[in-house]
């Protein structure tokens, strides 16, 4: 499979970190969905612009792909402010921060992604910063070694990660703000289609918008780089356009999936089918089962098979329902292939 269909890659090449940035909307308005989180958001960043004060620290959590990065510049951009962005792999030593944090202006953006992966003695610096604006400083070494606390600039710290299960609960306790991201209808990723579309300068009809929509398992990354290789087929094998006919033709010729699922949604729904007989099987013997761990599963995974009505959870685990067996063409409790 393309990697730029696989929800959870993050390594792009140069050419499509720049074709991402064009299509990344920049304003409140020219982001489509999430209506509950966005008009939460656009309350508080409108009183903290009225106060002049910093909005409250922001955490945004939920699956891969579903707006998190463009959500944290939009803030800065609608707070007038700037942003310095850093991950939480990157961070190893309090210094790095110490450096980040000593450099923001009043009012700033600070985005840390991949934030459950912050090391506990980062964590634990970035607990009074957070709070009061201060931090403490190691200043000279050896006998004459001090540490003296200086104050920061009010700021914001906006957090985001895929797997919130992993943040420890101070560092949850410390956002103001908290939103969950969630899946986008098919009705409104074929609204973004065409909103980069006409970024990208490549007429689409309304149907083939729908058609790669509905096949993006309910992430605009995906919609967006399903767009970028129809658009090559419409190039290469078409006419330039669009339409419907193109749009098949090269969703057949990638491999894509009826429903948009993916490699790893089809593993773990085949395996429910196959090992434990369409279930309930719990997180932990599944994940064993499919080699991926439990909370990838439960965050990333799982959410959407729910939400399309694959998978069901029971008290007892997880089940598959009639539409997985339809969908990977198994007959239920069927001897399928069987001796008899
Ligand atoms: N609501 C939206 N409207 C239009 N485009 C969007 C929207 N949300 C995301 N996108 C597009 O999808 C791409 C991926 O979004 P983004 O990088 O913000 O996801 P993320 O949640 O940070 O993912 P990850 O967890 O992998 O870091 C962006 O380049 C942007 O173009
Ligand atoms: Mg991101």
């Amino acid at each position: 499979m393309n990697d730029n269909l696989d929800p959870t890659n993050q390594n792009y090449s140069s050419e499509e970190l720049d074709v991402e940035k064009a299509l990344r909307p920049l304003s409140f308005e020219d982001f489509t969905g999430q209506d509950q989180v966005l008009e939460n958001l656009e309350v508080f960043v409108q009183a903290a612009n009225l106060r002049d004060e910093a909005l409250d620290h922001t955490l945004f959590h939920g699956p891969p792909g579903l707006g998190k990065t463009t959500l944290a510049h939009i803030l800065a951009n609608e707070l007038g402010v700037s942003i310095k962005v850093t991950s939480g792999p990157v961070l190893d030593k309090p210094g790095d921060l110490a450096g980040l944090l000593t450099n923001l202006d009043e009012r700033d953006v600070l985005f840390i992604d991949e934030i459950h992966r912050l090391s506990p003695i980062v964590e634990e610096y970035l607990y009074s910063a957070m709070e009061d604006y201060k931090i403490d400083i190691m200043i000279e070494s050896g006998p004459n070694a001090r540490t003296v606390q200086i104050n920061l600039n009010p700021f914001t710290l906006v957090g985001a990660t895929t797997r919130s299960g992993l943040l420890t609960a101070p560092m949850r306790a410390r956002f103001g703000i908290a939103s969950r991201l969630q899946y986008y209808s098919t009705e409104l990723l074929s609204t973004i289609v065409q909103r980069s579309a006409q970024i990208l300068n490549v007429p689409i009809s309304m149907e083939a918008a729908i058609e790669i929509a509905g096949r993006s398992r309910g992430t605009p990354r995906i919609a967006n780089a399903l767009l970028r290789r129809v658009r090559d087929f419409a190039q290469i094998k078409g006419n330039g356009t669009i339409d419907i006919e193109i749009a098949r033709f090269s969703l057949k010729a990638l491999n894509v999936d009826a429903y948009g699922l993916d490699e790893m949604d089809n593993r773990i729904l085949s395996t429910i089918i196959d090992k434990f007989k369409g279930g309930p099987v719990g997180i932990t013997t599944l994940a064993t089962a499919v080699s991926e761990s439990g909370e990838t599963i439960e965050e990333v995974y799982e959410p959407f098979l729910i939400q399309q009505g694959f998978i069901i959870r029971t008290p007892r685990g997880r089940e598959v329902t009639e539409l997985a067996y339809k969908h990977l063409g198994r007959v239920k409790g069927g001897i399928q292939g069987g001796l008899f």
